[in-house]
């Protein structure tokens, strides 16, 4: 059934209110069958005074893991790796449970402790402590094996950036090369997706950027400059760069199979529900949300260090969105944020 047309005022609307909760700018980029819609407010830079627009690139936080699962689920494709497998079978240093699987990775069922929860505990304090920090994948997975598993793996849901991480090591340690490289050579450059990068462990966003601003726990002082680090505490978990039409390029790709093998794309949008209606779900690096009016869209959110991102496309990828919020720390941004979906795939207005 063709999906009601988007709703660009409400999406507007959606901008004013995440910004009067305290986003410096806010961008939406639509991709209806390459008819584009594009609304964007604000500031890109509060001391340039430079305003926002769509085609800003912008740290993408978690969207990376979408990125990170098709390049696995490739080398399953491939025959170079088996989901059910244990995970220890295509790593260099064992896990310590040998009952974890390549799917429990990607699904977020592990059980492994997500060591980012001790190293932002204190939100800016913590950013400054690894913003200049270059950590190898093991060395974030011993941080995260230094705890006891936080469940039987297989047995529940329970999201966890180690899990990603491992992944890029599987990438690694099978191909031999770079995830860079991996990214580059299966996505971004077939989909010519030329303003995506992964350029771990340098710190800057290249071109026409926003900057990323983080709210301090302490609500009452000014917002932190984080657009520059390394993101090293996250690579294949979270340090790509991209920009809105990218994004709904390689959602749009993805969800039409243009990206993976039908039964691998069918693996990927296997969703297991994560909250108690059921609109939220997880497939394998993949998330689905059901909307108000039936609509169910695949994508991925982000949280990294100065910016929000919703990144989603109808089943058929032949519509895609891209919202970004160039704040962090500050939920209620990330929940209005999050009304673009409606307004973009319902066309209704925010409540
Ligand atoms: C599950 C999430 C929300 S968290 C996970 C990942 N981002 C992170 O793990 C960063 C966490 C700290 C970010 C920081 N917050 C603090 O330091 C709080 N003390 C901020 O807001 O900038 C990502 O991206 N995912 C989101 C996702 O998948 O949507």
């Amino acid at each position: 059934a063709a999906l009601p047309a988007p709703n660009i005022e409400a999406v507007r609307a959606v901008q004013r209110q995440a910004m009067a909760q305290g986003a410096p700018g806010a961008l939406t980029l639509i991709d209806d069958q390459a008819t584009y819609y594009g609304v964007a407010g604000g500031k890109a830079n509060t001391a340039t005074g430079a305003r926002m627009d769509t085609g800003r690139r912008f740290r993408i936080g978690s969207v990376t893991k979408t990125f990170s699962t098709v390049v696995l689920m490739q080398l399953v494709s491939e025959g170079l790796v088996n989901l059910d497998a244990p995970a220890n079978t295509y790593l260099p240093t064992p896990l310590p449970s040998a009952s974890i699987t390549v799917r429990h990775l990607l699904s977020h069922r592990s059980g492994l402790y997500d060591y980012t929860n001790d190293m932002f505990y204190y939100t800016v304090p913590g950013f400054e402590a690894v913003r200049n920090k270059t950590f190898s994948f093991q060395e974030l997975i011993n941080k995260s094996t230094a705890h006891p598993l936080t469940m039987t793996p297989g047995s529940g849901y329970s999201y966890s950036n180690t899990n990603f991480v491992v992944i890029g090591q599987i990438i690694e340690h099978l191909t031999g090369k770079p995830v860079a490289e991996q990214y580059r050579q299966r996505i971004f450059e077939p989909l010519k997706l030329t303003n995506t990068s992964y350029v771990h462990p340098l710190t800057d966003i290249a071109g026409s950027a926003s900057r990323g601003y983080l709210r301090p726990d302490d609500t009452t002082l000014p917002l932190v400059d984080s657009t520059e680090q390394t993101v090293s505490w996250a690579q294949s978990a979270g340090a790509i760069i991209s920009s809105a039409e990218d994004l709904n390029t390689f959602f749009g790709a993805l969800l039409s199979g243009a990206l993976l093998p039908q039964s691998a794309l069918r693996q990927m949008t296997t969703m297991v529900p994560v909250n108690a209606d059921g609109s939220q779900s997880y497939g394998l690096g993949l998330r689905a949300r059901k909307l108000s009016c039936g609509v169910t869209v695949y994508g991925h959110t982000g949280t990294v260090q100065g910016y929000y991102t919703w990144a989603f496309g109808s089943a058929d990828g032949s519509r895609t969105m891209t919202s970004m919020a160039n704040t962090s720390n500050n939920g209620t941004v990330n929940t209005t944020l999050g009304g673009t979906l409606e307004a973009t795939f319902c066309g209704t207005a925010p409540t």
